[in-house]
């Protein structure tokens, strides 16, 4: 059993051997992520304070307005680890392209790219409401010594070697996985010290909330129509509670805890829904796999889509595994 209160950076150390590429540089990594975390989270704590609400004016590659936040998270992450010479590649959701790192490191030899949400659930930012941020590690498949290339990002889920996410709420948590189950972190403001506070976190297999964008019911596809309204039917222990937080990190994080089903379908308006293959939905789905729930598109495994494009939505339904099997019988039924 997992003793609680080990502190993040006991945690790393004690289990770098677990992971079968051990050679200390993704510790490094986490621990340049856990840095970066902290460094956002204070901004994010004083947010009404300095002027970082609102829009930043300029939109992003996915023709999304960027908030201040997201700009500013976005260069946190970016600096700390480059600063810390550990990746040879960054893509992020706020740039257009990857980011090549080989400033310190002529002979290209780091072994690792990191895709990131810089800012999730960014529409709640001005309203105090919780928000995120997302990584996704993957050990790069052109050889060491080269420079990174698209090829290096746009690998399946199931290749990852790490995931995680920072939710900024009531407290400030990092979550994450390196292959060997998922653990939660609760970060100490006073001494700025993450805790393990959520050892060995599991999806329960069964739930009794549903996280959905109700008001764009009328475009979904019959088999989600048909299983919201199964959610709300008077029978058995349903209907079920209704929660929807607007940030991916928040409701995902709700519905480990507590048991539920997120879902971001596609629809008439959304052809492929709104969520981000590479950095929004593999890490998700990686940390609900290690954690004994489901994630897919309403018919096949998240982990296994082929990336095509950095920037690639896909529609995404994640949680507790009896919920998202119930979905999968009402999308089969009218596929
Ligand atoms: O407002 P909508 O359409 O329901 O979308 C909310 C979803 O969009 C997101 O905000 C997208 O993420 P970003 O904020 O990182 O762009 C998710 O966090 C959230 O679940
Ligand atoms: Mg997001
Ligand atoms: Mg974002």
């Amino acid at each position: 059993m997992l003793k609680k209160n080990k502190t993040l950076g006991e945690f790393i150390i004690e289990n770098q051997s677990s992971f079968q590429y051990s050679s200390g540089e993704l510790s490094k990594l986490i621990n340049a992520l856990r840095l970066a975390a902290k460094v956002v989270n204070h901004e994010v704590n004083k947010a009404g304070l300095v002027d970082i609400l609102g829009d930043a004016g300029d939109t992003n590659i996915q023709g999304e307005s960027q908030q201040k936040l997201d700009v500013l998270a976005n260069e946190k992450f970016i600096q700390t680890l480059k600063n810390r010479e550990i990746v040879c590649g960054i893509a992020s959701e706020e740039e257009d392209d990857f980011i090549t790192i080989n400033s310190n490191d002529e002979n290209h030899q780091n072994k690792y790219v990191v895709l990131i949400d810089p800012l999730d659930g960014s529409s709640n930012i001005d309203v105090n409401v919780s928000v995120g941020t997302i990584f996704s590690i993957y050990r790069r498949v052109t050889p060491v010594g080269t420079p990174v290339e698209m090829k290096d990002f746009l690998q399946k889920g199931s290749e990852q070697v790490a995931a995680g996410y920072i939710v900024y709420g009531t407290s400030t948590m990092l979550v994450y996985s390196t292959g060997d189950g998922v653990n939660g972190f609760t970060l100490n403001p006073a001494l700025g010290t993450f805790y393990l506070s959520h050892p060995n976190m599991q999806f329960p297999e069964e739930g009794k909330i549903y996280s959905v964008n109700e008001g764009n019911y009328v475009h979904f596809l019959q088999g989600v129509k048909d299983y919201i309204k199964y959610c709300q039917k008077e029978e058995g222990d349903r209907p079920y509670t209704s929660r929807y937080i607007g940030s991916l990190v928040s409701d995902f994080h709700r519905n480990m805890i507590k048991g539920g089903i997120y879902m971001y379908p596609k629809s008439s308006i959304a052809e492929n829904g709104k969520l981000r293959l590479l950095y929004e939905c593999n890490p998700m789905a990686y940390l609900a796999e290690q954690a004994n729930g489901i994630a897919s598109d309403g018919f096949g495994r998240i982990l296994d889509i082929e990336p095509t494009e950095l920037h690639q939505r896909v529609p995404f339904f994640c949680g507790s595994r009896k919920m998202v099997e119930k979905l999968h019988e009402f999308m089969a039924k009218n596929a």
